[in-house]
């Protein structure tokens, strides 16, 4: 289990701390600090708040995912999908949202609009080499194995 430090920004003692809606789920849902509703044009992109940063251990990340309710009916999701929260990041968590439907979609505050799930990121050292293992793919890919 790791610990993860909420910390709430001035002004939004009414958002609730990030929160799974089961006991299993793997995202905590995040709720929009908007001061007043923002309208998302068809096509249009904004940086949302989320009216908290956070400090989590070192070998931790957390992806911003698109809620899949927004999407399927109303077209909303994250631009930068999944968007991605530094450990060692301390401003405000914020949400790109995209609307791809075809009618503007209102946002009000306290709207949840993403999740974020946590990973554990493998510290990784990359060193530059001439020579590469050989593998039986090699360099096939971009659909080589079929027509589809
Ligand atoms: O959906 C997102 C994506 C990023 N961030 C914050 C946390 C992250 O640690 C920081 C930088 O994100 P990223 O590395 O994706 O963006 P960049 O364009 O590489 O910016 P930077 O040069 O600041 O790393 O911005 C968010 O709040 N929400
Ligand atoms: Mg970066």
């Amino acid at each position: 289990m790791y610990q993860v430090l909420f910390k709430r920004l001035e002004g939004n003692e009414d958002i609730a701390v990030p929160r799974k809606m089961s006991e299993w789920a793997a995202g905590f849902d995040l709720q929009a600090a908007v001061s007043e509703p923002v309208v998302l044009q068809p096509g249009e992109r904004k940086l949302i708040p989320t009216g908290f940063s956070m400090a989590m251990p070192m070998e931790l990340e957390a992806q911003i995912r698109p809620r899949s309710g927004l999407a399927y009916k109303h077209g909303i999701t994250c631009l930068n999908s999944p968007g991605t929260i530094d450990a060692d990041y301390r401003g405000e968590v914020k949400v790109l949202l995209v609307n791809l439907g075809a009618e503007p979609f209102a946002i009000t505050r306290g709207e949840r609009i993403a999740q974020m799930v946590f990973q554990v990121v493998p510290q990784v050292t990359i060193e530059e080499a001439e020579e590469l293992p050989d593998t039986v793919r090699g360099a096939g890919g971009f659909g080589h194995t079929g027509v589809k």
